[in-house]
């Protein structure tokens, strides 16, 4: 099964473009902001930037559950993923990164196609600002931009500026998808 991660910094789209991705495709729509613990939440209510320890177990618990679902379903999900190690604890879990050893039998049948919603710091801050009933606040969008790694071979990836409009986002994001043909995973198989 194919599993899509929609990424970025807060306020890019991620839940907006993965959910409609989801619901166009007949896919199954995770949102990693679900997961977060209260801890979590709270700490980003409060202005304070998570670090690697506040997100690791976080990662490793989406990594489980979307590890359990590829058996039966293709997955979309919404997940900042900001930096590589956290991409890495998605598709190999918690223990194998922090170990440095990835056990082959470890990584899902097809590996994530990531899908960067990338854009400048000042629309998006206009966007969060505009958001309503939301617990991250726009001052933390620099830390999230001075997080973020960008991704890079051999990530499976592209690159998409949130200028456009949602739908064309999604539809450029399902034409890349029918062309793609990643791994061994046959997409809309
Ligand atoms: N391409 C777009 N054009 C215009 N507005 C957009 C676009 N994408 C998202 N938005 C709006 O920007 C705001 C942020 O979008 P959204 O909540 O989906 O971002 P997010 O990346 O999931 O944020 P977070 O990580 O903080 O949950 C929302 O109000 C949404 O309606
Ligand atoms: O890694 C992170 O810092 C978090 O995932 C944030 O990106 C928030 O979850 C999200 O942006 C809040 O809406």
């Amino acid at each position: 099964m194919v599993l899509v991660v929609i990424m970025g910094v807060s306020g890019s789209g991620k839940s907006t473009v993965g959910s409609l991705l989801a619901n166009k495709l007949g896919w199954r729509f995770y949102d990693a902001d679900d997961y977060h613990s209260d801890g979590n939440k709270t700490k980003m209510a409060k202005g304070i930037p998570l670090t690697d320890q506040d997100r690791i177990p976080w990662l490793g618990e989406l990594h489980k559950i979307i590890r359990e679902g590829l058996s039966s379903e293709n997955i979309v999900l919404a997940c900042s993923a900001l930096k590589r190690l956290y991409r890495n604890i998605l598709t190999n879990g918690e223990s194998s990164v922090l170990s440095q050893e990835v056990k082959k039998d470890e990584i899902p049948s097809s590996y994530p196609f990531f899908v960067h919603l990338d854009g400048s710091i000042e629309l998006i801050c206009q966007r969060l600002e505009k958001r309503k009933g939301h617990f991250m606040p726009s001052t933390l969008l620099k830390s999230q931009f001075d997080t973020l790694e960008p991704l890079s071979a051999p990530e499976h990836f592209i690159i998409i500026n949130v200028e456009k409009n949602v739908s064309d986002i999604v539809s450029e994001i399902e034409s890349t998808l029918v062309k793609s043909n990643f791994g061994s995973g046959s997409l809309f198989s």
